[in-house]
């Protein structure tokens, strides 16, 4: 039996993080349920009285100073660092002076992977997945073609993911480095970082993993698994914004030997100096390549800030449940509409979103989004409902579902469904 609106009411009023989703700013009245945290979380009303301080009392009044006037906790051009520090405690399991907040997941995955590249020389491959995310994979290649490396691929099922045994197959004493994410885009499969890791290790070579996806919704721990770099996004579960700066975690045995491929002025040491040639800045610095996006950064600073304050044990529960109730629902509703479950049914085996496929998943999303139900669609036939813990209540993730049985009887009266509407196109 699935659950019913009101045993839904019910896991709200025992939810220990309810109190938190007066924290973000109210979305709109005609969004029934934004389950879409997983791309771009909400604004939390802290965020805004941040930037208004940061215009009208730090900007307007220090000027050009900011940048190193001790205010704050710190100035302008520490707040990377500073701020890393932040958010390695709240949410990646790292000590201080590994973590930097700077450029897009996207640059500091180029950065990651040319340098851990550069720590393994003579080695000839890099194992990536084709699963990963376009720009993981983009990357991987340019990487291995300006380096004249082999890419080895994986070919993961779409809902069982990357298991340890599936690296192990195609490892050896060639691999320079793994690269993976923690949390798949569109499966939402949870990948072992500890046990892949180690065994990376077995074989000398290093990892990068991608944690987008599990930054700020799962546990993560980064200095007891002993990963070597990790990078991910901020605009997601941790909620600093459109475009909001990537964090970057080198592991500190490698600070003394890190050589990243773009070498700004303030990854320099002394960088004021202005002086000829790259000499990188000692630690975690030398991952910085350019000015840092001050909005952005104090952006990820509240969204730690909170992620600390729920505990992301407490955050990780809640996915879970919200996840078992998705799971669930498609089974009693979705189901018999011809829907397939596109995540790992186990909790233990997925992140904080649910993917449900058809193959007519494009035009049901646009159809949800006009109705007020917004996840996103991903190519060819997923439909991704991201759980936020922070800022969705389980009555909004149910009233989802409901939508979405209810839109497809109304698309599809009755039970004389089209003979295609069960066959996945693949
Ligand atoms: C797993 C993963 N990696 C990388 C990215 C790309 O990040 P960005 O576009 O911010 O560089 C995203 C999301 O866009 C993502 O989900
Ligand atoms: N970064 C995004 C963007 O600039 C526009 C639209 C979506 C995104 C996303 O974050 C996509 C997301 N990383 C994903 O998992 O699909």
């Amino acid at each position: 039996m699935a659950l019913s609106r009101a045993d839904a009411r019910s896991l709200d009023a025992q939810d220990p993080l309810a109190p938190f989703r007066s924290r973000f700013i109210e979305q709109p009245d005609d969004v029934i349920a934004y389950l879409d945290g997983n791309s771009l979380g909400r604004p939390l009303k802290a965020i805004d009285q941040t930037w208004n301080t940061l215009a009208t009392q730090v900007w307007s009044q220090r000027l050009i100073r900011g940048w190193t006037d001790d205010a704050d906790g710190g100035n302008w051009l520490e707040l990377p660092e500073i701020v890393g520090d932040e958010l390695a405690a709240a949410a990646l399991g790292a000590a201080a002076g590994q973590t930097v907040i700077a450029d897009s997941t996207t640059v500091n995955f180029y950065k990651a992977m040319r340098a851990a590249v550069n720590l393994r020389p003579g080695r000839k491959k890099i194992i990536v997945d084709r699963e990963n995310f376009p720009t993981n994979r983009y990357i991987a290649e340019s990487v291995a073609s300006d380096l004249g490396l082999e890419l080895v691929w994986l070919r993961p099922d779409l809902a069982t993911g990357v298991s340890a045994d599936d690296v192990a197959a195609v490892l050896d004493d060639d691999v320079a480095v793994v690269t993976l994410s923690h949390i798949a885009y569109r499966s939402g499969f949870l990948a072992d970082m500890s046990a892949i890791t180690a065994l990376a290790h077995r074989h000398g070579a290093l990892v990068v993993w991608d944690l987008c996806h599990s930054v700020g919704s799962f546990p993560i721990t980064l200095d007891a698994d002993d990963v070597d770099f990790a990078v991910g996004c901020t605009y997601k579960f941790v909620g600093a914004g459109p475009g909001a700066p990537a964090f970057s975690y080198v592991n500190r045995r490698h600070h003394a030997d890190l050589n990243q491929p773009i070498w700004g002025w303030l990854g320099r040491a002394d960088s004021f100096e202005m002086e000829q040639g790259y000499r990188p800045a000692a630690g975690i610095r030398s991952m910085i390549s350019g000015t840092p996006q001050i909005p952005g950064i104090l952006a990820v600073r509240e969204g730690a800030r909170v992620i600390g304050e729920a505990g992301i044990d407490t955050i990780r529960a809640k996915a879970v449940r919200l996840g078992e109730m998705v799971i669930s629902l498609v089974d009693e509703w979705l189901g018999p509409q011809g829907y397939r479950l596109g995540s790992p049914r186990d909790s233990d085996q997925r992140g904080a979103h649910v993917s449900i496929l058809r193959h007519d998943a494009r035009q049901l999303n646009d159809a949800l989004i006009g109705a007020g139900v917004i996840g996103d669609f991903r190519a060819p036939d997923a439909i991704r409902l991201g759980l936020s813990p922070l800022a969705n209540s389980y009555e909004e993730v149910w009233s989802a579902l409901e939508v979405i049985r209810d839109l497809d009887r109304a698309e599809y009266p009755g039970q004389d469904r089209p003979a295609e509407y069960f066959d996945r196109a693949e």
